[in-house]
Protein backbone atom coordinates (compact mmCIF):
# COMPACT_ATOMS: atom_id res chain seq x y z
CA UNK A 1 0.00 0.00 0.00
CA UNK A 2 1.61 3.22 -0.98
CA UNK A 3 2.29 5.98 1.18
CA UNK A 4 0.93 9.14 1.56
CA UNK A 5 1.96 12.56 2.11
CA UNK A 6 0.39 15.50 3.04
CA UNK A 7 1.60 18.27 1.18
CA UNK A 8 -0.17 21.31 1.25
CA UNK A 9 -3.57 23.20 2.24
CA UNK A 10 -5.62 26.49 1.79
CA UNK A 11 -8.93 28.01 1.43
CA UNK A 12 -10.69 27.17 -1.97
CA UNK A 13 -13.38 29.75 -2.22
CA UNK A 14 -16.09 28.28 -4.87
CA UNK A 15 -19.44 29.20 -6.23
CA UNK A 16 -20.63 26.32 -4.29
CA UNK A 17 -18.85 27.22 -0.73
CA UNK A 18 -15.54 27.82 0.68
CA UNK A 19 -13.79 24.81 0.57
CA UNK A 20 -10.71 23.68 2.50
CA UNK A 21 -8.20 22.43 -0.67
CA UNK A 22 -5.56 19.80 0.35
CA UNK A 23 -2.51 17.90 -2.01
CA UNK A 24 -1.63 14.82 -1.37
CA UNK A 25 1.24 12.89 -2.97
CA UNK A 26 1.25 9.00 -3.55
CA UNK A 27 4.75 6.86 -3.71
CA UNK A 28 4.20 6.96 -7.41
CA UNK A 29 4.72 10.91 -7.39
CA UNK A 30 0.90 11.42 -8.37
CA UNK A 31 -1.04 14.61 -6.20
CA UNK A 32 -4.37 13.94 -5.60
CA UNK A 33 -6.88 16.38 -3.84
CA UNK A 34 -9.32 16.91 -1.24
CA UNK A 35 -11.65 19.51 -1.10
CA UNK A 36 -13.18 19.76 2.04
CA UNK A 37 -16.02 21.61 4.01
CA UNK A 38 -16.71 21.74 7.72
CA UNK A 39 -15.40 19.16 10.69
CA UNK A 40 -14.87 16.22 8.88
CA UNK A 41 -14.10 14.17 12.02
CA UNK A 42 -16.94 15.15 14.14
CA UNK A 43 -19.68 15.17 11.45
CA UNK A 44 -22.26 12.15 11.68
CA UNK A 45 -21.44 10.54 8.02
CA UNK A 46 -20.66 12.97 5.88
CA UNK A 47 -21.15 13.09 2.37
CA UNK A 48 -18.00 11.74 0.58
CA UNK A 49 -17.66 11.97 -3.30
CA UNK A 50 -14.23 9.78 -4.67
CA UNK A 51 -14.30 11.34 -8.01
CA UNK A 52 -11.31 10.13 -10.60
CA UNK A 53 -10.09 12.30 -12.76
CA UNK A 54 -11.15 13.34 -16.34
CA UNK A 55 -10.01 16.20 -17.69
CA UNK A 56 -12.33 16.10 -20.85
CA UNK A 57 -15.01 15.93 -18.69
CA UNK A 58 -13.97 18.17 -15.23
CA UNK A 59 -12.45 20.66 -17.05
CA UNK A 60 -12.94 20.64 -21.03
CA UNK A 61 -16.96 20.37 -20.78
CA UNK A 62 -16.84 16.84 -22.92
CA UNK A 63 -20.49 15.72 -23.40
CA UNK A 64 -18.78 12.13 -24.02
CA UNK A 65 -19.16 11.38 -20.34
CA UNK A 66 -20.92 12.47 -17.11
CA UNK A 67 -18.20 13.00 -14.48
CA UNK A 68 -18.34 16.80 -15.02
CA UNK A 69 -21.55 17.15 -14.21
CA UNK A 70 -21.41 14.99 -11.24
CA UNK A 71 -18.33 16.93 -10.19
CA UNK A 72 -20.68 20.05 -10.21
CA UNK A 73 -23.48 17.98 -8.31
CA UNK A 74 -21.14 16.61 -5.58
CA UNK A 75 -19.43 19.96 -4.48
CA UNK A 76 -22.83 21.49 -4.40
CA UNK A 77 -24.85 18.37 -2.26
CA UNK A 78 -21.56 18.75 -0.07
CA UNK A 79 -22.06 22.68 0.00
CA UNK A 80 -25.61 22.31 0.69
CA UNK A 81 -24.92 19.33 3.68
CA UNK A 82 -22.54 21.84 4.94
CA UNK A 83 -20.37 19.12 5.63
CA UNK A 84 -18.42 16.42 3.57
CA UNK A 85 -15.17 16.30 0.96
CA UNK A 86 -14.64 15.31 -2.85
CA UNK A 87 -11.72 12.97 -3.17
CA UNK A 88 -10.01 13.98 -6.51
CA UNK A 89 -7.70 10.83 -7.27
CA UNK A 90 -5.16 10.83 -10.52
CA UNK A 91 -6.68 7.71 -12.14
CA UNK A 92 -7.19 9.33 -15.17
CA UNK A 93 -9.47 6.92 -17.74
CA UNK A 94 -10.43 4.66 -15.06
CA UNK A 95 -6.77 3.95 -14.91
CA UNK A 96 -5.25 3.69 -17.97
CA UNK A 97 -4.20 7.69 -18.93
CA UNK A 98 -5.40 10.58 -20.61
CA UNK A 99 -3.44 9.24 -24.15
CA UNK A 100 -4.89 5.82 -23.58
CA UNK A 101 -8.61 6.86 -22.82
CA UNK A 102 -8.77 9.42 -25.74
CA UNK A 103 -6.97 6.03 -28.14
CA UNK A 104 -9.61 4.43 -26.25
CA UNK A 105 -11.93 7.23 -27.61
CA UNK A 106 -10.67 6.99 -31.33
CA UNK A 107 -11.84 3.17 -31.16
CA UNK A 108 -15.30 4.05 -29.59
CA UNK A 109 -15.41 6.75 -32.81
CA UNK A 110 -15.47 3.67 -34.96
CA UNK A 111 -18.28 1.83 -33.34
CA UNK A 112 -16.60 0.10 -29.80
CA UNK A 113 -18.25 0.64 -27.20
CA UNK A 114 -16.42 2.00 -23.29
CA UNK A 115 -15.15 -1.36 -22.33
CA UNK A 116 -14.45 -3.11 -25.72
CA UNK A 117 -12.32 0.00 -26.56
CA UNK A 118 -9.85 -1.29 -23.27
CA UNK A 119 -10.24 -4.89 -24.67
CA UNK A 120 -8.62 -3.82 -27.73
CA UNK A 121 -5.81 -1.95 -26.30
CA UNK A 122 -4.97 -4.55 -23.82
CA UNK A 123 -6.18 -2.94 -20.36
CA UNK A 124 -9.19 -4.14 -18.38
CA UNK A 125 -12.38 -2.71 -18.73
CA UNK A 126 -11.72 -0.66 -15.51
CA UNK A 127 -7.75 -0.80 -13.98
CA UNK A 128 -8.54 1.35 -10.75
CA UNK A 129 -7.31 0.26 -7.56
CA UNK A 130 -9.57 1.70 -4.19
CA UNK A 131 -6.29 1.09 -1.77
CA UNK A 132 -5.33 5.03 -2.47
CA UNK A 133 -8.90 6.42 -1.70
CA UNK A 134 -9.19 4.12 1.73
CA UNK A 135 -5.85 5.18 3.24
CA UNK A 136 -7.23 9.15 2.15
CA UNK A 137 -10.76 8.38 3.89
CA UNK A 138 -8.72 7.19 7.05
CA UNK A 139 -6.02 10.08 7.41
CA UNK A 140 -9.16 12.65 6.93
CA UNK A 141 -11.49 10.35 9.91
CA UNK A 142 -13.85 9.24 7.29
CA UNK A 143 -14.31 5.73 8.57
CA UNK A 144 -18.27 6.28 8.16
CA UNK A 145 -19.91 8.61 4.97
CA UNK A 146 -22.68 8.34 3.20
CA UNK A 147 -21.02 8.27 -0.62
CA UNK A 148 -22.15 9.51 -4.12
CA UNK A 149 -22.44 7.12 -6.21
CA UNK A 150 -23.72 4.78 -8.81
CA UNK A 151 -20.07 2.49 -8.92
CA UNK A 152 -21.12 -1.27 -7.12
CA UNK A 153 -17.09 -2.02 -7.62
CA UNK A 154 -15.85 1.02 -5.54
CA UNK A 155 -18.99 1.01 -3.28
CA UNK A 156 -18.02 -2.67 -2.56
CA UNK A 157 -14.09 -2.24 -2.44
CA UNK A 158 -14.25 0.71 0.33
CA UNK A 159 -16.52 -1.91 2.70
CA UNK A 160 -14.02 -4.90 2.11
CA UNK A 161 -11.10 -2.39 3.33
CA UNK A 162 -13.32 -1.34 6.69
CA UNK A 163 -15.00 2.25 5.28
CA UNK A 164 -18.44 2.04 6.66
CA UNK A 165 -21.30 3.34 3.92
CA UNK A 166 -24.10 4.03 5.50
CA UNK A 167 -26.07 5.91 2.89
CA UNK A 168 -25.09 5.40 -1.18
CA UNK A 169 -26.56 8.46 -2.63
CA UNK A 170 -27.15 8.24 -6.46
CA UNK A 171 -25.49 10.76 -8.83
CA UNK A 172 -27.08 10.66 -11.96
CA UNK A 173 -26.67 13.87 -13.71
CA UNK A 174 -25.68 15.27 -17.22
CA UNK A 175 -27.35 12.72 -19.18
CA UNK A 176 -27.23 13.74 -23.30
CA UNK A 177 -27.19 12.43 -26.61
CA UNK A 178 -23.12 12.01 -26.37
CA UNK A 179 -23.20 10.12 -23.51
CA UNK A 180 -26.09 8.03 -24.20
CA UNK A 181 -24.10 4.64 -25.26
CA UNK A 182 -21.82 5.61 -22.79
CA UNK A 183 -24.03 5.38 -20.13
CA UNK A 184 -25.74 2.23 -21.37
CA UNK A 185 -22.11 0.09 -21.08
CA UNK A 186 -22.03 1.36 -17.53
CA UNK A 187 -25.49 -0.07 -16.92
CA UNK A 188 -24.82 -3.19 -18.99
CA UNK A 189 -21.71 -3.99 -18.89
CA UNK A 190 -20.20 -2.60 -15.67
CA UNK A 191 -23.28 -2.93 -13.69
CA UNK A 192 -23.89 0.67 -12.64
CA UNK A 193 -26.38 1.71 -10.19
CA UNK A 194 -28.02 3.61 -13.50
CA UNK A 195 -31.58 4.27 -14.04
CA UNK A 196 -31.85 4.97 -17.85
CA UNK A 197 -35.39 5.22 -19.93
N1 LIG B 1 -10.83 4.11 -20.33
C1 LIG B 1 -11.87 4.95 -20.38
N2 LIG B 1 -12.06 5.77 -19.32
C2 LIG B 1 -13.11 6.59 -19.36
C3 LIG B 1 -14.02 6.63 -20.43
N3 LIG B 1 -14.96 7.57 -20.17
C4 LIG B 1 -14.65 8.07 -18.95
N4 LIG B 1 -13.54 7.49 -18.45
C5 LIG B 1 -12.88 7.68 -17.17
O1 LIG B 1 -13.70 7.07 -16.22
C6 LIG B 1 -13.47 7.63 -14.95
C7 LIG B 1 -14.82 7.84 -14.28
O2 LIG B 1 -15.32 6.56 -14.04
P1 LIG B 1 -16.78 6.09 -14.33
O3 LIG B 1 -16.73 4.62 -14.57
O4 LIG B 1 -17.41 6.95 -15.41
O5 LIG B 1 -17.58 6.39 -13.04
P2 LIG B 1 -17.15 6.09 -11.55
O6 LIG B 1 -16.43 7.27 -11.00
O7 LIG B 1 -16.45 4.79 -11.45
O8 LIG B 1 -18.57 5.86 -10.91
P3 LIG B 1 -19.47 6.97 -10.23
O9 LIG B 1 -18.96 7.09 -8.82
O10 LIG B 1 -20.85 6.43 -10.26
O11 LIG B 1 -19.30 8.21 -11.04
C8 LIG B 1 -12.65 8.88 -15.18
O12 LIG B 1 -11.30 8.60 -14.82
C9 LIG B 1 -12.77 9.10 -16.69
O13 LIG B 1 -11.61 9.70 -17.23
C10 LIG B 1 -13.79 5.75 -21.53
O14 LIG B 1 -14.54 5.70 -22.49
N5 LIG B 1 -12.70 4.94 -21.44
ZN1 LIG C 1 -15.40 11.64 -17.90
Amino acid sequence: MSVLQRIAEARLPTPFAEFRVQVFGSADGKEHVVMALGDLETGDAPLVRIHSECLTGDALFSLRCDCGFQLEAALAAIAKAGCGAVLYLKQEGRGIGLGNKIRAYALQDQGSDTVEANHQLGFPADAREYDLAVQLLKELGLARIRLMTNNPRKHDALVRDGIEIVERVPLQSGRNPHNEAYLRAKADKLGHWLTLP
